[in-house]
């Protein structure tokens, strides 16, 4: 039976690191990290995550803001609100909820947060830098960046000669995962929906990184004999078995058998999700230490 990363606990660790250089940064300084975020609209399961990543920041000590507009929010009107907070000094990070409303161009919205304050790492001067390997100014993408966290302690930094499998390749996670695993040396195959004989490639797999978005679609026999296997997917998906109308989290990999195989396993829930909220704060603390002129935390 693999071992299961316990990314609640890896979170937490992070987090904690995060909240003391944060009042450290206060008292050598005076400048206290303040994060924004936004969200357009009522999605419940949003709403979710934007409270729980507003909630963090606080535990951390940090100055936390969140906006909430409307469904219908136009979107020169949320342009204007990331200008107003690109050019606020108590602001060191700002987080746009996704997916946004299809009226508004999701893309544009990114490209306008200034990059000094792009904690999701999703403007083309963060990506940028990840792709060009210059990552000691980058912001990284916090799932993909969390995942890096808990694939180091099972194998540390250096992952020379170990083969690594990204199934998905999306601009969020499976493109700067990619990038991370290569950045540490691993020998890196980007997997996606055309590639041919999916199962046997993920075999070839010591490390397995599964980021496709479809409930449990990773099997166990998929899976190398101990390999570690990363379960970046959240899915909510019917339980009837838990009573009418009940539903339960699942990963992107069915993760009964794959664990039976792994040496080494995120659960999901407990295991990527509460690293992105943990990085987010990470990402948030090292832009402050920045403006201040400080040295911040490795992470
Ligand atoms: N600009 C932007 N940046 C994001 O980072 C971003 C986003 N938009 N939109 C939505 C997704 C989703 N996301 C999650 C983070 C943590 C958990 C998490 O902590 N999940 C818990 C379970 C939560 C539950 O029970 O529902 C866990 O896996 O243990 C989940 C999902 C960040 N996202």
């Amino acid at each position: 039976m693999a071992e299961i990363i316990d990314g609640k606990r890896a979170g937490e660790d992070v987090a904690a690191k995060v909240a003391k250089a944060s009042a450290e940064l206060v008292d050598r300084t005076g400048v206290k990290p303040g994060l924004a975020v936004v969200i357009v609209g009522e999605d419940p399961a949003s709403q979710v995550y934007v409270a729980s990543k507003s909630r963090k920041a606080r535990e951390c000590g940090f100055h936390s803001v969140q906006h909430t507009l409307a469904e219908d929010t136009p979107e020169a009107e949320l342009l204007a609100l990331i200008d107003t907070l690109n050019a606020d000094a108590a602001i060191h990070g700002i987080l746009v909820q996704l997916p946004l409303p299809a009226h508004i161009d999701s893309g544009k919205v990114i490209q306008a947060i200034s990059p000094d304050k792009d904690v999701d790492g999703f403007h083309f001067i963060n990506v940028g830098k990840l792709g060009a390997g210059v990552l000691d100014t980058a912001f990284v993408p916090c799932t993909p960046a969390g995942s890096m966290l808990l694939i180091e302690r099972i194998h540390g930094r250096d992952l020379s000669g170990l083969n690594a499998v990204v199934v998905g390749r999306s601009n969020i996670v499976g493109k700067p995962m990619a990038n991370l695993l290569l950045a540490a040396n691993a020998t890196v195959t980007i997997a996606h929906s055309r590639t041919k004989d999916l199962p046997a490639l993920c075999r070839t797999a010591d490390i397995l990184v599964a980021a496709v978005g479809r409930p449990e679609m990773v099997k166990g026999d998929w899976v190398k004999e101990g390999a570690t296997v990363v379960d970046v997917g959240i899915n909510r998906i019917p339980a009837p078995e838990k009573g009418e109308g009940k539903s339960r989290l699942v990963g992107d990999v069915e993760f009964a058998s794959a664990a039976q195989r792994a040496g080494a396993i995120t659960p999901v829930p407990g295991g990527v999700g509460p690293m992105t909220i943990a990085m987010l704060m990470a990402n948030t603390l090292v832009s402050a230490c920045r403006s201040a002129g400080v040295e911040g935390p490795k992470f």
